[in-house]
């Protein structure tokens, strides 16, 4: 019986070391799976280098770049309304390259339902990798706002999860979660160091769990 492979697309904005883990991953510890696109948000993004270096074809599609919110626009009806036609926009764009799974590695821009809910109307799943615990933290500079709390005598610990996606930022459901202590007198590049080797592994075990599935959901479909 034919293995359908699990379609990845993976969406990031910056260094992409989580995307090297993934394409790392590919054939060994994510089997029957491949990545047939990355798409950033930042021209300068090193995950494209990345990219490159695997022969992964990649894209940049930007809200200001290409053309749907004005540099430095104030007006938040109009943001709004950009953000909606670019959700929109981007939303087809994935859907026509029909991957199964889309990994957010450090996407840095949060989806509207304009792009959500046609993604999900296609049956596309999507995941998220974030450096904190579940319900802590949610959005950015997750990891300097624990090392402060951690400082302050507030935690003790934090961690980092990966959750599938819906409306309310970093507040899908857990897929895998990892708790990571905190240390005295670590710095916080020390944490993040410490935290980031930690989510390389996450996303690897999170993205096979996820394609395993999709791929076993293929395969029943096709019977
Ligand atoms: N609808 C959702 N969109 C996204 C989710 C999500 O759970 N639901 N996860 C994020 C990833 N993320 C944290 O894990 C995150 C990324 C970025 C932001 C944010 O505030 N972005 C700003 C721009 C910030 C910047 O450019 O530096 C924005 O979108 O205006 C919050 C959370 C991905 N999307
Ligand atoms: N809220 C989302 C968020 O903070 N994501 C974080 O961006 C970094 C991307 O690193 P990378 O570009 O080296 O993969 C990772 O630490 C990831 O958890």
């Amino acid at each position: 019986m034919s293995t359908e492979s699990c379609r990845i697309l993976v969406m990031a904005s910056g260094n992409g070391s989580n995307f090297q883990a993934i394409i790392d991953a590919i054939g060994n510890k994510i089997s029957g799976a491949n990545i047939i696109r990355l798409i950033v948000n930042r021209s300068n993004a090193y995950a494209t280098q990345r990219a490159e270096k695997a022969g992964i074809p990649w894209e940049y599609f930007n809200l200001v770049s290409h053309g749907f919110q004005a540099k430095g626009e104030k007006d938040s009806d109009k943001i709004r309304e950009s953000r909606d036609k670019y959700d929109a926009v981007l939303a087809q764009k994935v859907i026509e390259y029909k991957p199964d799974l889309i990994i957010l590695a450090g996407w840095m821009y949060v989806f509207g339902r304009q792009f959500l809910d046609p993604v999900d109307a296609a049956g596309i799943k999507i995941i998220n990798l974030h450096p904190a615990l579940p319900g802590q933290y949610d959005g950015t500079n997750a990891i300097s706002r624990a090392f402060d709390d951690f400082q302050a005598g507030k935690i003790k610990g934090t961690g980092i999860m990966v959750h599938y996606v819906i409306a309310q930022v970093d507040r899908g459901e857990p897929i895998l979660v990892r708790e990571i202590e905190c240390r005295e007198g670590e710095t916080l590049h020390e944490l993040e160091d410490r935290i980031h080797s930690h989510e390389h592994e996450l996303i690897v075990e999170a993205a096979a769990k996820v394609a395993k599935e999709v791929q076993e959901r293929k395969q029943i479909k096709t019977q």
